[in-house]
Parts: C-alpha cells; sequence; structure tokens
C-alpha cells in the first residue's frame, strides 16, 4: 500500500506547506502543515476556545462516529519559534493521500497560542518527526507516519516541496522522477525525534565544495536554512547590498540583486539551492528590499535545513533504514 498527497505553499514567501488531511467518520478535511521536526499530530478542534479558533477548519469528535477519548492523556508541545498549543487526545481514523490509519491520536487543542491563532490557513500540524519526541502524556503516541509504516510498501516517505507550485508528500514509494540526480543516503539520527544528518560540506555560488561539515536536521516545518554564523558570512559577502535588519531580525538586501547559489554536499551528492530560491520575499508588500532564505542559527543550538533547502530537493526520510535520501531537483 501506499499513499500520495498533494501540498501547496501557504503564500508567496513559501512560509509553510498545506497538506489536506481526512480525520473521523464522516471524514472532516482540515489543512494541515507537515512537519518533519516534530512528532505530533494536533488540530484545532470543537474543544479550543471560539476566540482562537475564529478562522480556523475544525475538527469535532463528537462529530465523528469512529472518535474515541483516550482518557487521561493530555498533551503539551512548544516549536523552536516559541510557538505553543496543548490539549487532550483522541483517537480517530485519519487518511492521508489516501491511506487511512485506523486508530491514531489526534491531540485536540484546549490551548494555542497567538502565532496559531492568527495563522488560519493552518488547522494544525502532523509531526512526522521520530515516535521519542511526542508530548503525549503519561503514555507518548506514535506518528501518523509511524503507524503507518509497517502496511507500507517500504516504510519511508518522501517530501518534494516547491517554490509557489504545488507538490508532494508521498508514502511508501519514491517517485524517482521528481528528481534530476542521484538519490544520495546518509544515516539519520533520531534520537532528539529528529531527522538529524551530517552534510559533509558547502560551497557558494558553485565554487568546489569544502569538507566543513554541518550537522542539522531536515525540518519540512521550519521556512527557512539556518546556519552557523561563519557560513551566512560567507555566503552574504557576496551579496553587495546585504546587511542585518534589526527590526527583521535576520539579513536583508536589495531585491534587485542577483543571488549566488549555495550547494552542500549529502550521501555523496551536492545539492544546490539556487539564488532565486534563496531570496525569500520582500521585508514587506511593495519594497524593495527582501528577506534572506539563508540565516543564522546561533540563537537555535541546531543547524535547520528547512524548506529554503528541501526545495531544491526530493526528500527521501527512510524510518526503515534510518537514513535520509537526497537528490537534486
Ligand atoms: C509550528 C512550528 C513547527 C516548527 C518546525 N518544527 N516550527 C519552527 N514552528
Amino acid at each position: 500500500q501506499t499513499g500520495s498527497a498533494n501540498t501547496n505553499p501557504s503564500d508567496s514567501a513559501d512560509d509553510e506547506y498545506i497538506t489536506s488531511v481526512s480525520i473521523g467518520t464522516p471524514a472532516q478535511v482540515l489543512p494541515l502543515d507537515f512537519d518533519t521536526g516534530s512528532s505530533d499530530l494536533w488540530v484545532f478542534s470543537s474543544e479550543t476556545p471560539k476566540s482562537s479558533a475564529s478562522g480556523h477548519v475544525t475538527y469535532s469528535p463528537s462529530k465523528s462516529s469512529t472518535a474515541k477519548k483516550l482518557s487521561g492523556s493530555t498533551w503539551s508541545i512548544e516549536y523552536g519559534d516559541k510557538s505553543s498549543s496543548s490539549g487532550d487526545v483522541y483517537t480517530d481514523v485519519v487518511t492521508i493521500g489516501g491511506f487511512s490509519v485506523k486508530t491514531q491520536a489526534v491531540e485536540s487543542a484546549t490551548k494555542v497560542s497567538t502565532q496559531f491563532v492568527q495563522d488560519t490557513v493552518i488547522s494544525g500540524l502532523v509531526g512526522l518527526g521520530f515516535d521519542i519526541g511526542n508530548q503525549v502524556s503519561p503514555r507518548p503516541q506514535k506518528t501518523w507516519f509511524s503507524n503507518a509504516a509497517s502496511s507500507l510498501a517500504e516504510p519511508l516517505f518522501t517530501a518534494d516541496l516547491r517554490h509557489q507550485e504545488t507538490g508532494s508528500y508521498n508514502f511508501g514509494f519514491i517517485d524517482t522522477s521528481l528528481a534530476k540526480g542521484t538519490i544520495g543516503y546518509t544515516p539519520a539520527d533520531g534520537s532528539e525525534g529528529y531527522w538529524g544528518f551530517t552534510a559533509t560540506g558547502y560551497s557558494v555560488g558553485g565554487a568546489q565544495l569544502n569538507r566543513n561539515s554541518i550537522t542539522g536536521i531536515a525540518d519540512t516545518g521550519t521556512t527557512l536554512l539556518l546556519l552557523p554564523d561563519n557560513i551566512v558570512d560567507a555566503y552574504y559577502n557576496n551579496v553587495e547590498s546585504a546587511e542585518y535588519d534589526d527590526s527583521q531580525e535576520g539579513v536583508v538586501f536589495d531585491c534587485s540583486e542577483d543571488l549566488p547559489s549555495f550547494s552542500f554536499g549529502v550521501g555523496g551528492q551536492t545539492i544546490t539551492i539556487s539564488g532565486d530560491l534563496l531570496n525569500l520575499t520582500p521585508i514587506e508588500e511593495g519594497s524593495s528590499t527582501c528577506f534572506g532564505g539563508l540565516q543564522s542559527s546561533a540563537d537555535i543550538g541546531i543547524n535547520i535545513f528547512g524548506d529554503v533547502a528541501l526545495k531544491a530537493a526530493l526528500v527521501v526520510f527512510d524510518l526503515g533504514n534510518e537514513r535520509l535520501g537526497w537528490a537534486q531537483k
């Protein structure tokens, strides 16, 4: 068995990617953010305060004949960007891309932080990280993918995220036609709940890769490519108008500049992110100052290969072999 779901950028800056997910009987379809950097499936629901849920599609367990309360279970989560949510737990049937998991823990939000209240294009997240990262207490729950893996043709999924285009999450198979290059594999470290890996080196503007390794995570739920300051500086030293903007909390530059590409080595392959993908968006509607897709990870303590990097590749999240595959797109 396999599953295949389309995913779409939420806005002109590709801030996040929205995928439709069916929950319950009859199906309640919610727009969710697939996040390989976390391990909880949580949704806005009939239990979310009305003022917070305004403008969001919500899940009502009481309207699903297959919903069951997971009594005594609660959850609470905080993300790297300080957004947070918490609540209680149901189990219900969850279908993604035509593949159904019958008894999936669906975490219902009784509290959501402002960032989520304001982000009305999504109704929650589907965590695609490792089960060890699940935040349900007293008994942590499995992710949708973990529950699905043993029934899928292969225990893996792929992410094909695109700039201002429809992409896909495929489960149980690899559509190699989505990639230009060969898929290179490297070990994945799931011990922290993330898809951790080590890139073997990097280069700016098509130069030869150096051998300075970068350890980080492949995170579909983070918009940017977040790397150490020395790499960020090496990149923006090639961008004449680049400067750090305190109010934007990041490097900005003239939108008219031609940005150099950024490449990294992984699994014996070289992934090159084009300069266009590294110009994320004007800092405000109509501004001629643009915000960089590559920013510093110094304040986070972990390097994050977020959507800006993932858009350049077909990425294979191979749970069965505990490895990540990367191919140039
Ligand atoms: C809601 C959310 C998810 C992520 C990435 N794991 N961030 C940074 N924020």
